[in-house]
């Protein structure tokens, strides 16, 4: 229960999944449907006794409000990457404050849900700004990737796991969360939805100020940076696939149970995690656990949450074997 001194703190962060479908034609409607279903399963979890935190992903969001705002640049005026950033926290937040108010009052939980438009600190030297990584938006075929390469200057990538192309761009890691006070004065007694998309990367200039930068973190390693920060029991990665595997995908392919910060890295080094989909995450698993040796990091699906906080399932990091 919130605010009560027995609670599990868990942070959990939400994948691409728990927004959208495979199928979403990027609608509002089709997002607040996929929304709902995720939130039910957040509920139980607040039913069962756990203290969340919730951080979402923002990639597939993110990128489509910058085509249109690009799109509709003869109209009205262009939006910067960050600010677009800004209203994908808005608006992913919005559809989860909505249902999941309404699922936590159907367990007769009276908490309120708030989003923090969060701003997350990145180093305006960090490499990724001269190696955009981060995919965004939606997917494309080669010719069409080409042609936007070709006409709008876009930096493309191939994502040839999930067979198509898509729009890059930096995701600088985040170095300090901007709102941590306001996430700590709410936490006992509301589910606090913050540092979506990882955060708004913003710079901290020498004078204090905040400049918005032209990236987009990735969420798992802001909602690994607000577990921290919140001192937070347990960091729950929630996405596709039940377990981390080794051999992924090749008919040699073991699902893992447990990772060792050991283990882990072995496996990092021999290149066993997709670059940009299961390594972001193992990556921020291993900095949790190896911040806070006594505590774990879950890797699981969603539909098997709450199994996976039980120790059934999922693949579990801590420190030692
Ligand atoms: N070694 C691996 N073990 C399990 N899944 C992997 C592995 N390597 C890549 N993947 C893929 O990574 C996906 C999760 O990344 P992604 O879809 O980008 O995350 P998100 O849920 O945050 O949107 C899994 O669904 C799976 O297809
Ligand atoms: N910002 C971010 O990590 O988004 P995705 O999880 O959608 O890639």
């Amino acid at each position: 229960m919130k605010g009560h001194p027995m609670s599990e703190k868990i942070v959990v962060a939400l994948g691409g999944n728990a927004l959208q479908s495979k199928e979403s034609d990027g609608t509002a409607e089709s997002q607040l449907a996929v929304v709902k279903e995720t939130c039910s399963i957040l509920a139980d979890l607040s039913a069962e006794g756990y203290e969340m935190a919730i951080v979402h992903g923002n990639g597939p969001q993110v990128g489509r409000i910058l085509l249109s705002s690009e799109t509709a640049k003869d109209v009205v005026p262009p939006m910067p990457l960050e600010v677009c950033g800004a209203m994908s926290e808005g608006y992913i937040g919005y559809h989860v404050q909505q249902a999941l108010k309404h699922e936590l009052a159907k367990r007769g939980l009276d908490y309120p849900v708030c989003t923090i438009v969060t701003q997350t600190i990145v180093d305006d030297k960090d490499p990724s700004f001269s190696n955009p990584t981060k995919p965004i938006g939606p997917f494309y075929d080669e010719a069409e990737a080409k042609e936007l390469e070709e006409t709008r200057g876009y930096e493309m990538r191939e994502d040839k796991a999930r067979g198509g192309w898509r729009r890059v761009v930096a995701s600088p890691k985040p170095t300090k969360i901007v709102e941590i006070e306001a996430v700590k004065l709410l936490w006992d007694k509301v589910v606090v939805v913050c540092a979506g998309g990882g955060g708004i990367p913003v710079i901290e200039r020498p004078d204090g100020t905040l400049e918005g930068a032209a990236a987009v973190i990735d969420k798992d390693f802001g909602a690994e940076l607000l577990a921290e920060n919140v001192d937070a029991d347990v960091l729950l990665i929630l996405t596709e696939v039940e377990k981390v595997a080794i051999n992924f995908g090749t008919p040699e392919q073991k699902d893992l149970d447990h990772l060792s910060l050991e283990e882990a890295a072995k496996y990092c080094e021999e290149g066993q995690f997709g670059s940009g989909s299961m390594l972001p995450k193992v990556e921020a698993c291993m900095k949790f656990v190896r911040a806070y040796p006594s505590k774990r990091a879950i890797i699981t699906s969603l539909s098997k949450a709450k199994e996976a906080l039980a120790g059934k399932t999922g693949t579990v990091f801590t420190y030692h074997c």
